[in-house]
């Protein structure tokens, strides 16, 4: 077991003193697989890890634009550049809608933003890496919308109704992403031998980094077991890691990629794959900010909030206006 100065700092959600009969009325409402809604009542420590847990969703989707945003200029085809545009646009939906489903539970856009600005909240390790080349575009869709979507699709049955539904268009929209990226990688794998090389460059660097995205090993995850019992998550993280594993390793074989993994080895007894360990140290340096190009990434989100100021300022006063002249 490892145990980081994260994992010692991590506080499992455990609920404050509470109204039993509520309480009572509320878990059973979650056994029954009913939605919770934003004006039930709901135990505060489900409120703080439901709005923890959306709002990083949401960040990772903003900051999830950056490494492929990097690249609409520099696509090898009008085409290219289309789908790319098109892909990195759903980014920021999936942002702005997951930003409106936290809000439902009580706090504000500016403060989830600030708690991103000052390091505060996290956001997925996975956009801390580097795209160095087009392949990594190809590995981003195929691998982390992969990723994405093997733990968003149980989350369209997580029991807060505006995260849930949500979730439905999001994946139907990840699932596009998905395709586009895998069709990237199987046109490279096919390609001249230095496309082939650089795609299979691109998987060497992507495959670790994507299987950290489902979290620590469930016997070091803090919030499984409640998020588990509140039906927040319908899954754990060794659970969506292990899918992620048993669907992504024939698609590599069936375009000619190694997984660059020398433990990978089918275990018929368990029906799925065994693979390697997993670099845990890794991991929770890039949660801790330490990623390859964590810097970078945080300095283009609050840049991209200070010089776009004038915006925010002006759709208020805009607003303001209308209201003024639709109040006289
Ligand atoms: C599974 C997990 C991520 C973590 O389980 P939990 O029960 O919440 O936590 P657990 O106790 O297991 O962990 C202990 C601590 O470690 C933190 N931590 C763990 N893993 C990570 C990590 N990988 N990165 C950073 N931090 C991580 C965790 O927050 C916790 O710290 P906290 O207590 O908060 O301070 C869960 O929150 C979830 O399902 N979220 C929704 C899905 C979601 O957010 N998806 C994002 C990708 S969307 C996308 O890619 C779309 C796209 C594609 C392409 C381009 C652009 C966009």
């Amino acid at each position: 077991m490892y145990t980081t100065e994260l994992q010692k700092s991590a506080k499992p959600a455990v609920a404050p003193i509470e109204d039993p009969e509520k309480l009572a009325a509320f878990e059973a409402r979650v056994a029954a697989d009913e939605f919770i809604e934003p004006k039930d009542w709901m135990p505060e420590a489900y409120r703080r890890t439901l709005t923890r847990q959306i709002s990083q969703h949401a960040h990772s989707e903003i900051v999830g634009m950056l490494p492929e945003g990097n690249w609409i200029t520099r696509a090898p085809s009008l085409r290219r550049k289309a789908i790319l545009l098109a892909k990195v646009q759903d980014e920021a939906g999936h942002g702005l809608y997951l930003y409106s489903a936290a809000e439902t539970l009580g706090t504000s856009r500016q403060e989830m933003i600030e708690a991103l600005h000052s390091g505060k909240a996290k956001y997925s390790t996975i956009f801390n890496y580097p795209t160095l080349t087009w392949a990594d575009i190809g590995a981003i869709g195929w691998l982390v919308d992969g990723a994405a979507i093997m733990n968003q699709v149980p989350l369209q049955r997580t029991s807060y109704g505006p995260y849930a539904r949500a979730m439905v268009r999001v994946c139907k929209e990840e699932s596009f992403h998905q395709r586009q990226g895998y069709e990237i990688c199987m046109t490279l794998a096919n390609g001249t031998p230095e496309q082939k090389r650089m795609m299979q460059d691109a998987l060497n660097r992507w495959w670790w980094p994507s299987l950290m995205m489902f979290g620590p090993p469930d016997a070091d995850s803090p919030n499984t077991a409640q998020s588990m019992r509140w039906r927040i998550k319908r899954d754990t993280n060794d659970e969506l890691r292990q899918k992620f594993v048993d669907i992504t390793v024939p698609q590599a074989d069936a375009i000619g990629l190694k997984v660059p993994d020398p433990d990978l080895k089918w275990n018929d007894e368990k029906g799925g794959y065994d693979f390697g360990e997993i670099d845990w140290e890794e991991f929770y340096a890039v949660v801790k900010g330490e990623g390859p190009v964590a810097k970078e990434r945080m300095k283009a989100r609050r840049d991209a909030w200070e010089n776009n100021a004038w915006v925010r300022e002006a759709a208020a006063a805009y607003a303001g206006k209308r209201a003024k002249r639709e109040a006289a």
